[in-house]
């Protein structure tokens, strides 16, 4: 099968100027593709320049050097890009569907009609009886799960998550990331996502980009072959434990 890649990234740097005068080598040379209905996860010590490339990508932050190509095959619309971040950024104003509902009345639809899927998206991300409520009245894992339905309402192509659930306690990370793959199956998106978490890496991807201390560049890419769809129970798996120990020493390897 061969899959139209969605994000083509060639030969990528990123030096950002400071108020000092020096200047920080955030990315040195990062190429790699992400195919349609492809997970990929870019997982690196801080500072590595991890939130930096998926800036990039997003059209965000411009690079230095290199190409960046999203939509690469040119069958959507350019702007189709779904993003997520570690803080959910809802209005404290609007009730959850009309949060989730923002990106298409920013793009000057009405809200009666953009509703019907605020509602269906809010029901699939496990809120339903939510909707009308506020952000302030909703715990840090459902605020998450109103970002992650906002997120999709455009239907986007590529959906781009920083480090999304970093705020989280573990076993609301856990739920949120079982949500993402339930979300991935349902929608079949092609998802770049930053974590600083192994596991969390592993259980979602398809494949891992491994990324060097600063400046940041691929140490490797490491394919993740566990069967999907994937249930929490596979992270007790012999499989499972043996990809986190690769990645982890791909990880502490000196330069
Ligand atoms: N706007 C900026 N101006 C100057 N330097 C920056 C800017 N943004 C990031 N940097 C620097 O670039 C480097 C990479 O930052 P980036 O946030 O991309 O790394 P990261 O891997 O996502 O980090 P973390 O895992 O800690 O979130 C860091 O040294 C950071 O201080």
């Amino acid at each position: 099968m061969t899959r139209t890649p969605v994000v083509s990234a060639r030969g990528l740097s990123k030096v950002y100027s400071t108020r000092t005068g020096t200047p920080v080598v955030a990315l040195t040379d990062v190429s790699f593709d992400v195919a349609e209905g492809e997970f990929v996860s870019i997982l690196g010590p801080s500072g590595c320049g991890k939130s930096t490339l998926l800036r990039i990508v997003a059209g965000l932050t411009g690079e230095t050097e290199g190409t960046v190509d999203v939509n690469a095959a040119g069958a959507g619309p350019g702007t189709d890009v779904g993003l997520m971040f570690q803080q959910a950024v809802l209005l404290p104003w609007r009730t959850v569907e009309q949060n989730v509902a923002l990106p298409g009345i920013v793009a000057g639809r009405r809200f009666r009609d953009v509703r019907p899927r605020a509602r269906s998206l809010i029901e699939m991300v496990g809120l339903d009886g939510f909707a009308e409520k506020y952000p302030g009245e909703l715990s840090g894992g459902m605020q998450q799960r109103a970002a992650l339905a906002r997120s999709l309402l455009q239907d986007p192509r590529l959906l781009l998550l920083d480090e999304p659930f970093g705020a989280l306690d573990a076993m609301t990370r856990d739920q949120m990331n079982l949500e993402v793959e339930r979300v991935r199956q349902q929608t079949g998106k092609t998802i770049l996502l930053v974590t600083h978490s192994i596991a969390e890496a592993v259980f979602l991807s398809d494949r891992i980009i491994v990324m060097t201390g600063r400046p940041g560049t691929i140490r490797e890419i490491v394919d993740v072959t566990l069967a999907r769809p994937r249930e929490l129970e596979v992270t007790g798996s012999a499989d499972f434990g043996a990809y986190t120990n690769q990645i982890r020493k791909l990880l502490d390897r000196p330069e």
